[in-house]
């Protein structure tokens, strides 16, 4: 077993970097569906250059890690406490390499470990079995996502769709609700997992081992292949669309697994994965633990160079009616109340991140830098260290912006912050804030952290490093760093306006279908 660990590396590093075929047919399908020339397309198109670019650098598609999850199955006689060893030190070696971000959080005192270890991380879930390898299966499933899931327990009333009950029907009432509930914050078009029945712990284990089946393999039980067929065919009609633009491609794929319940339970456990669908495995010879195939690889690839040739030539086309407005902070006030939703616009100039830890803290303290005109960025961003010292930003996309909402804008009003860039959108707190001081949400597409990182010209800071890499602020000097304007300090919001008009879509499908 001399090679497990370097086998394990490699793993790690695929998962991160690379997309499995079967999820780029999945993103390529949804390309097909977005109509050109709108934003949720021009969203999917970033989406597409960001795997591409994260293929050619063998960097992180999203900078979030997640919770690095095993699921592994070996033989009888294995030695799975030094398995376990090799998985730990090989997590290490790809965060010490920028491969994965410090991701691993004390509970209790927010002291960030460095190097992806701590308390039960990563999960690593041992299962025997009597074939002659080793099965290594692992996702990285991050945050923002997990933040989606949900569970049900039936019978339960649902917003737009009335009661849902104990039988198939209910279940189906669960999951278009599941999938409304999401929006676009955990970076849609995404994927679900479904598992019925079990208890609160075991049911939402059963939806997350759905995730780790094929995208367009077909479920062996009749009901439940019929249920993902229609998921798949009326979710998609929510117009949540990619990023929660609003667009066709809302759902990527639907996987539902079932297990008893005891009598009185009844649960119906939801778990989302973001577009960013890293998950992958490896068959491995227990004799020397090298990898003798790599899963989720069958079936035809997908050319997102050739993809990417047809977007261009088609928003080439499309450029007539999109205001691009480009932005160089600190910004006026005036500035700020001339842009509208739908304005696309390049940011040069220096940003500062701020995420959890940053907006807690500026509530009671000073800001470590003049913020007056400036524009914070939700990122929690992928660092590296050269040798003589420089910082730089190896993945570093949006994260969910919605966290902030109860001191986003308290924060802007106190230090004159003019302009937030995250994703999914925040809510009606900060809409009223942006109203009252003259400021914007602009929306930056969620997981293309190689896109993003791409615009990054020099890391010229950072303050408040004790509270982690992904926590700290950063000084980031950027250049055309594109977003959209989805909330302006006129009061609309785009993301106001899909929940709207995807709520009133939902209740179409109040009617029972499956009997
Ligand atoms: O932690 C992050 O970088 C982002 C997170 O995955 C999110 O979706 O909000
Ligand atoms: S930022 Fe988006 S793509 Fe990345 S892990 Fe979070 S939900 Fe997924």
């Amino acid at each position: 077993m001399e090679k497990f660990q370097q086998s394990m590396y490699d793993l790690i590093v695929e998962t991160s970097t690379k997309l499995p075929k079967d999820v780029r047919r999945a993103i390529a399908r949804a390309k097909v569906r977005e109509n050109a020339g709108t934003r949720a397309a021009m969203a999917l198109n970033t989406i597409v250059e960001n795997i591409q670019m994260a293929d050619e650098n063998v960097s992180p598609i999203c900078q979030d890690t997640g919770l690095p999850t095993f699921k592994i199955k070996v033989p009888v006689g294995v030695n799975q406490i030094e398995m376990k060893k090799a998985i730990r030190a090989a997590i290490v070696e790809a965060t010490k390499n920028g491969k994965l971000r410090p991701n691993s959080v004390d509970s209790l005192t927010g002291k960030n470990s460095g190097d992806n270890l701590g308390e039960g991380v990563p999960v690593i879930k041992f299962e025997q079995w009597e074939n002659d390898y080793i099965d290594v299966r692992l996702i990285l499933k991050g945050g923002g996502c997990e933040n989606k899931n949900i569970q049900y327990s039936l019978p339960c009333e649902l917003e737009g769709l009335g009661r849902a009950g104990r039988d198939l029907d209910g279940i189906r009432k669960c999951i278009l609700h599941a999938v409304y509930q999401a929006q676009g914050q955990g970076c849609s078009a995404g994927f679900i997992g479904v598992g019925i029945g079990g208890d609160r712990s075991s049911g939402y284990e059963l939806a997350k081992e759905q995730l780790f089946r094929p995208v367009d393999d077909v479920n062996p039980i009749e009901e439940l292949r019929q249920l993902e067929e229609y998921i798949m065919e009326n979710a998609n009609k929510l117009g949540i669309g990619t990023m929660g633009f609003g667009g066709e491609s809302t759902l990527l794929g639907c996987k539902i697994g079932v297990m008893h319940r005891i009598p009185a339970s009844f649960f119906v456990s939801v778990a989302y994965n973001c577009w960013a669908f890293r998950r992958m495995g490896v068959k491995i010879d227990p004799a020397t633990g090298e990898i003798i195939e790599w899963l989720y690889q069958d079936g035809e690839d997908v050319d997102f160079a050739k993809e990417l040739e047809k977007a261009e030539a088609a928003a080439a086309l499309e450029q007539g009616d999109t205001r691009v407005i480009d932005l160089v902070p600190p910004l006026s006030e005036e500035q700020v109340r001339q842009l509208r939703v739908g304005d696309v616009v390049r940011i040069s100039g220096v940003i500062y991140t701020g995420r959890d830890a940053i907006h807690k803290y500026l509530m009671d303290h000073d800001a470590p830098v003049d913020l007056n005109g400036q524009i914070i960025y939700h990122c929690g961003p992928v660092m590296l260290k050269d040798e003589e010292g420089r910082w730089h930003a190896k993945a570093a996309g949006p994260t969910t912006s919605i966290r902030e909402e109860p001191y986003q804008g308290d924060i802007m009003k106190k230090f004159g912050v003019r302009a937030v860039i995250g994703k999914g959108g925040m809510g009606a707190k900060t809409l009223q804030a942006l109203k009252e001081h003259g400021g914007v949400y602009l929306n930056a597409i969620g997981g293309a952290a190689q896109y993003y990182a791409d615009c990054i010209k020099s890391v010229e800071g950072v303050d408040l490093l004790e509270f982690g890499i992904p926590e700290a602020m950063w000084h980031l000097r950027v250049e055309n760093f594109t977003a959209v304007v989805t909330m302006d300090s006129h009061g609309n919001s785009l993301h106001e306006d899909v929940e709207k008009s995807s709520l009133e879509k939902l209740a179409q499908f109040k009617e029972p279908v499956f009997k």
